[in-house]
C-alpha cells in the first residue's frame, strides 16, 4: 500500500514553461540587483559560499560570482547555491504579484483526496525548499502548503543519485515499498525505482519512449490501488 507520496514539481504538478519562462527569467533580470543589495544578508552569504566552495573559487568576488551564476543559469545546473538564491529573488515576485506558483488543474484535487485517504505528501525538487514553499503558498489556487508533510531539495542529493531516495525514505521513517514518486523525467524515476520506491511518469507533453516506468498524463489518472 502507497503510504506517502513524493512529488516532483517543473512538469509534474507544474507547467515547465512556467518555470523557463516565468521564473528562471525573473531571477536573471534581478540577479545581479539583489546580490548587490543583499550581499550582506547571512542567507545570501552562506549561498555564496557554496558556490564558491561548488567552483573551487573561494576568492571569487561578487563580479565574478554573478557571472558564475549566469553561467550556471544558462545551463540549467541544478547548483544548491544558485537554487537558494532564485528562490529568495522569487520572493519578491510572489509578493509583489508579478506571477502565482503554476499548478495543473488536476493536481489539487488527487492531492486533497490523497490526504483525505491518510496518505502523506512531499515535495522533491531541485528549486529549494523555500522556493517549493512559495510556489505552493502562492498558486494559483491559493495556499496549498498544509497538504504537504515535508519537503526536499538537492541538500539530500541530486534527484537522478539513487542515494537521496534512500535518504528521504530514512527521513519520512517508510520503507520503500510504500512511496511513490511522481516526476516527468524517467532518470529520476530510474533512481528512485533502483531505491525500491514505486514510481509513477507524468507525460504532460512529448511522449517519452525511453521510458521504463508507467505513465500517466494527469494526476486523474493515478489509481494507488492498482499499485
Ligand atoms: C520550486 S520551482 C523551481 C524549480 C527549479 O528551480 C528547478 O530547477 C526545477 O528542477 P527540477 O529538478 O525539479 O525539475
Ligand atoms: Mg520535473
Amino acid at each position: 500500500m502507497i503510504r506517502a507520496i513524493v512529488t516532483d514539481i517543473e512538469g509534474t504538478t507544474s507547467d515547465i514553461r512556467f518555470v523557463h519562462n516565468i521564473l528562471f527569467p525573473y531571477a536573471r533580470q534581478h540577479l545581479a540587483t539583489f546580490l548587490r543589495d543583499q550581499q550582506h544578508q547571512p542567507e545570501v552569504q552562506a549561498a555564496l559560499e557554496a558556490v564558491r566552495a561548488e567552483v573551487d573559487q573561494p576568492q571569487a568576488d561578487l563580479p565574478t560570482l554573478t557571472q558564475i551564476l549566469f553561467s550556471f543559469m544558462d545551463q540549467d545546473r541544478k547548483s544548491t547555491g544558485l537554487k537558494a538564491l532564485q528562490g529568495m529573488i522569487w520572493r519578491d515576485g510572489y509578493l509583489n504579484g508579478s506571477f502565482t506558483g503554476h499548478l495543473y488543474p488536476d493536481v489539487l484535487p488527487a492531492l486533497t483526496a490523497w490526504q483525505a485517504q491518510g496518505r502523506k505528501l512531499y515535495v522533491y525538487s531541485s528549486g529549494s525548499v523555500a522556493a517549493q514553499k512559495l510556489l505552493f503558498g502562492y498558486s494559483d489556487e491559493g495556499d496549498i502548503t498544509g497538504l504537504f508533510s515535508g519537503y526536499f531539495d538537492t541538500h539530500v542529493g541530486a534527484k537522478r543519485e539513487v542515494a537521496a531516495y534512500h535518504t528521504i525514505a530514512a527521513q519520512i521513517g517508510l520503507p520503500a515499498e510504500q512511496l511513490l514518486f511522481l516526476s516527468d523525467i524517467h532518470q529520476e524515476l530510474d533512481a528512485a525505482a533502483q531505491a525500491g520506491w514505486h514510481t509513477l511518469q507524468l507525460i504532460r507533453g512529448e511522449a517519452d519512449g525511453a521510458s521504463c516506468h508507467r505513465q500517466v498524463t494527469d494526476f486523474s489518472e493515478i489509481n494507488l490501488e492498482s499499485i
